[in-house]
């Protein structure tokens, strides 16, 4: 699979990482756009959100706990933001969906 995500998932392409389980990965970003910005992919590849399954629920649930406890974790206590873009007008630019997690300095509305 000529995936960039799934290859940091099989470790075949270095990632800073922060947390695995058998399911997903945190990495951070690298290109950070705040203090904190890292990632949660989950390691089976799922290419845009409109992919997503009602049997992927359970997983899109793990993904959306795992940012927060992350970011928590990560001393985002006051506040992050969770981004997930969903193909090019969303830009979405990295195809194998990921959840984006920013934090550590004061985030503004609306996003660009
Ligand atoms: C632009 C937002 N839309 C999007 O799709 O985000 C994709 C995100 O993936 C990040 N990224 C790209 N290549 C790599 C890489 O090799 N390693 C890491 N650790 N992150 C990467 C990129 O900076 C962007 O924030």
């Amino acid at each position: 699979m000529d995936c960039l995500f799934c290859k940091i998932a099989a470790g075949e392409i270095p990632a800073r990482k922060i947390y695995e389980d058998d399911q997903v990965m945190a990495f951070h970003d690298i290109g950070p756009q705040a203090p904190v910005h890292f990632l949660v992919i989950p390691k089976r590849h799922i290419a845009t959100l409109g992919d997503l399954d009602e049997a992927d629920r359970p997983l899109a649930g793990h993904l959306l706990y795992t940012a927060q406890r992350l970011a928590r974790e990560l001393g985002c206590d006051e506040g992050f933001r969770l981004v997930m873009n969903c193909n090019e007008l969303g830009g979405q630019t990295v195809y194998h969906i990921h959840m984006h997690v920013l934090g550590q300095r004061q985030l503004h509305w609306p996003p660009g």
